[in-house]
């Protein structure tokens, strides 16, 4: 049988914006309020895609979420014509406006967490959506994320779908960014590794004074319960909360894994030693490779300025392993003289590759972020919904579908246009029927 890991990556959708909404991420505050590029953040999205596939790799796309979200303005009492609760949300509310506008759903990796079949107890792919409680705009994505992996997973044989957990603080789940999964090979029983930043129930543990934890690990636990994980295979690290309070809102800012590569900065975790040695113990006696990064080579501020280790590590078909990073990464001196001596230093790592993705780093996410990877065996991967991988066709009609409907420019006076609003609906309906996924927006439900 053949093994993939599959990249799906989150499509950029119509409303493309920044906002400035997610506390704790410094680069959605930093840009709060500049004008965007939808038409420019799809195409460098889907350029990348292209660019994995034509790479030899399995590429998917997630479709993105309806914004701005009416349903949403309407359960909070917003009332009449779509053209009126645009209006009087904006008018009277900014803020929960805004956050109804959010571009957030094109970070996949924030999507939901996935445990391939080798891992669970019934031979199934294992898909729980993130809740994504701790910001407003983004605990709005869970039930819609949750159509769209049922329309793209669209298979009860191979594929177990999970509700997301209860929409408390208590469970804060961020999905994959604070998921590793190391292994031999994305065929075989591996470790998957649950990064959490705080304790939920047990205030006298760690946790980070400045900016919030979002994750606890009373999460990582239910979701290892609902995939059917076995406790020899799972294992539990706390993100350092100091790291947190610099900038590191997920794990996946500081630290990345692939196959038996750990890639991270000296600060990520707290504890590691311990951790560290549970990993290895519980992955046996391949030795795993801990490549760490010392704040004396690169500091936090960089790591997160440049998203060094919001990289992608992939195994191309020839076994080695390449880096996808943001061009910010070749632009600052620390981080690139680092990666210049990281190809060198005899690891799996042999090659970087650079992608433009500033339109979505302007909102605190990198290549990492925009990628939720999905193992699975050849049989699964027959019976993904073959109209969401990218080949050079669909790629060719999704390139199209991107320059009839969107805007080259978006500001925050445009979201309340309810002109925009037809256009993201007659391009997202179109959407639904390019990648036959059904009707998994709210607005095509009636
Ligand atoms: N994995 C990357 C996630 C980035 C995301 N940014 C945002 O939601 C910012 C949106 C804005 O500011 O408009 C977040 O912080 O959860």
């Amino acid at each position: 049988m053949k093994q993939f890991e599959v990249n799906f990556d989150g499509l950029v959708g119509p409303t493309h914006n920044y906002a400035g909404l997610s506390f704790g991420n410094v680069a959605s505050l930093n840009n709060a309020n500049a004008k965007s590029s939808p038409k420019q953040a799809a195409k460098q999205g889907l350029a990348k895609a292209k660019a994995l596939a034509d790479m030899g790799m399995v590429q998917g796309v997630l479709a993105p979420q309806e914004r701005p979200d009416i349903a949403a303005l309407r359960r909070l009492g917003f009332t009449g014509s779509d053209a009126r609760v645009l209006e009087s949300a904006a008018k009277q509310s900014r803020e929960i406006f805004l956050a109804c506008c959010s571009a957030s759903s094109m970070w996949t990796a924030n999507a939901a967490t996935v445990s391939p079949s080798a891992d669970t107890a019934d031979g199934r792919v294992h898909f729980t959506p993130a809740n994504l409680t701790n910001k407003f705009h983004r605990s709005l994505e869970p039930q819609v994320t949750g159509n769209i992996l049922r329309g793209t997973f669209a298979n009860e044989k191979h594929f177990a779908h999970h509700q997301h957990l209860p929409d408390n603080e208590h469970f804060g789940d961020e999905g994959a960014a604070n998921h590793t999964r190391l292994c031999s090979n994305y065929g075989q029983a591996g470790i998957e590794l649950f990064v959490y930043g705080r304790h939920a129930f047990d205030t006298s543990k760690p946790a980070p004074k400045k900016y919030p934890a979002r994750q606890t690990l009373e999460a990582c636990q239910a979701v290892a319960r609902l995939h059917g994980l076995d406790d020899d295979g799972v294992v539990y690290m706390q993100q350092n909360p100091d790291v947190i309070d610099q900038g590191v809102f997920h794990n996946d800012v500081i630290a990345v894994g692939n196959q038996n590569v750990l890639f991270f900065h000296e600060q990520a975790f707290y504890q590691k030693d311990a951790g560290f040695k549970e990993l290895q113990a519980k992955f046996g006696s391949e030795p795993l490779h801990f490549i760490e990064v010392p704040t004396a080579e690169v500091s936090v501020q960089d790591a997160v300025k440049t998203y060094l280790f919001n990289t992608q590590i992939i195994t191309l078909p020839s076994g080695d392993m390449t880096i996808i990073a943001p061009t910010e990464c070749q632009e600052n001196e620390a981080v690139k003289r680092y990666l210049d001596k990281l190809v060198t230093l005899g690891t799996p790592i042999k090659s970087v590759n650079f992608f433009d993705v500033k339109q979505s780093m302007r909102n605190g996410g990198g290549p990492a972020c925009l990628r939720l990877r999905v193992a699975m065996n050849d049989q699964e991967l027959a019976a993904v919904n073959q109209n969401t991988l990218i080949n050079d066709t669909q790629f060719a009609r999704l390139n199209a579908w991107v320059d009839k409907h969107y805007r080259d420019e978006l500001g925050e006076d445009d979201l309340r246009d309810p002109q925009l609003l037809i256009e993201s609906r007659t391009a997202l309906d179109e959407l639904t029927q390019i990648l036959k996924i059904g009707s998994v927006y709210p607005f095509q439900q009636g």
